[in-house]
């Protein structure tokens, strides 16, 4: 515990100090954690912290035009490295110090397409970045939590693919690559960069920031500040000596959505208290209709304690088994994800009005992440929208913030994304309430 306190002390470039409102402690949840010092009030900035590493996600292929310096859509749409090391970069970023070393050590391997971005090399950068660490940083990555899965071999192998001489499997600096792609894969977040234009998605090693555990509705919010520093505040209220923690998935995710996505990505199953209550607080936030003979109960987890638990409807009792929950689940966003992706925003909010409750409970993930698109849609177009329709806006804001307070997610950022949208929804309303 000690060497890991000293070794973020130094990549905190700050010595712990009687002001620092936690420390790092084992804990009951998960090996280590991090715990709060003194009590702490809802809103409080935590602390901040600048990555140790961070490079593109490299997600969808607008993103290979990013430079991979600055993190700024390229002027053209060829910005691949004259210089043949097959990196995407700007003018300005060209020739500074940081795109030298990486242009060499990418050279050095000889990529196989030097004059194109592939996007398993980007991908691979902020993980090559590794190499360009100085003894103490690496010392930090080799100490914190590496899970190994075969998906993190992939993403190795990837890359080396594109590389004629990329460090060979026996070698040491192979080795110590493999150990940084598992520890970003153990403990990265991603970082959003806010650009003119776009929205640029990164990866993100926070060393601090990862010893967090993770709970289904945590009692911290986190936001990134320029300069890509993330800032960890307190969503509520958190006593001396509880546990500080954040969550891998979305507060929004239903019970199974975050248990399948936590046990693929972070190998394990969660047992928070949000997990042991198969109505999560009385939210009521996974529930599905019950089919047997148009029995419209609401079908909820069984024992939220089993990653595939059977689930029961709360009205007839009906048993149905994770392999059916599964497939109604899919089926379920499968017409929620085209209402998304094809949808007007009329016909988004017509279809909320006319269908969606008929499909799945009022309160379900489904709708309400449907009520949330609907919502960012109308404030990102020109469109003209009438009362009904605004009012019905400021109708949805409000279910989600009565979701978001079953849960207990106290004062997280969508919370005030909402509390701000019912604002401006409410200036409006030509004939106010
Ligand atoms: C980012 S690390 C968190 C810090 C880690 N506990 C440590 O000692 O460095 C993520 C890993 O911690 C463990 N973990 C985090 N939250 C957990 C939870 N709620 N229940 C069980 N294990 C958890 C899992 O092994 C997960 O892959």
């Amino acid at each position: 515990m000690e060497t890991i306190s000293a070794l973020i002390d130094f990549h905190l470039n700050e010595k712990s100090s009687p002001t620092r409102i936690w420390r790092v402690s084992a804990t009951s949840i998960s090996g280590r954690g991090l715990f709060a010092v003194r009590d702490i009030q809802p809103g409080e900035i935590i602390f901040r912290e600048k990555p140790l590493l961070i490079g593109p996600t490299a997600g969808k292929d607008s993103s290979l035009n990013i430079c991979s310096v600055c993190y700024r859509p390229c002027e053209n749409n060829e910005c691949v490295c004259p210089r043949g090391c097959s990196l995407p970069v700007c003018e300005l970023c060209l020739d500074s110090k940081q795109h030298l070393l990486e242009c060499n050590l990418y050279k050095s391997w000889q990529p196989a397409h030097p004059q194109k971005v592939m996007r398993a090399n980007l991908r691979a950068l902020v993980w090559i970045r590794g190499l360009l660490l100085n003894e103490t940083q690496k010392h930090l990555v080799n100490v914190l939590q590496a899970n190994v899965d075969p998906a993190y071999q992939r993403e190795m192998l990837a890359a080396a693919s594109n590389f004629h001489n990329f460090p060979s499997a026996a070698s040491a600096t192979y080795e110590f690559l493999f150990k940084v792609v598992c520890v970003l894969n153990t403990n990265a977040f991603e970082a959003l960069q806010q650009n003119e234009n776009a929205e640029i998605s990164l990866r993100g090693l926070y060393p601090l920031s990862g010893i967090m555990n993770h709970e289904c509705t945590p009692n911290t919010c986190h936001y990134f500040e320029p300069g890509n520093v993330m800032v960890v505040k307190s969503a509520k209220f958190i006593p001396q000596g509880t546990e500080i923690t954040t969550t891998y998935t979305k507060i929004l995710w239903s019970n199974l959505s975050r248990r399948v996505f936590l046990n693929m990505t972070k190998q394990f199953v969660c047992s928070c208290s949000r997990c042991l209550d198969p109505t999560e607080n009385g939210s009521y936030i996974s529930a599905l209709l019950c089919r047997k003979n148009d029995c419209l109960g609401w079908i909820i987890p069984q024992d939220g304690n089993v990653l595939l638990s059977d689930w029961r409807c709360i009205k007839c009792g009906t048993i149905y088994d994770s392999k059916h929950i599964s497939r109604a689940q899919d089926f379920t966003l499968r017409i929620f994800n085209g209402k998304t992706s094809s949808g007007s925003v009329k016909d988004i909010l017509d279809f909320i009005r006319e269908k969606a409750a008929r499909i799945c409970p009022p309160t379900s993930q489904f709708i309400i992440e449907l009520k949330l698109h609907a919502i960012w849609k109308m404030t990102k177009t020109n469109e003209k929208f009438s009362d009904l329709d605004i009012k019905d806006a400021i109708q949805y804001c409000k279910d989600i913030l009565f979701v978001l307070d079953k849960l207990h997610a106290g004062e997280c950022i969508l919370k005030s994304l909402l509390e701000d949208e019912i604002r401006k929804f409410s200036g409006l309303l030509l004939t106010p309430k």
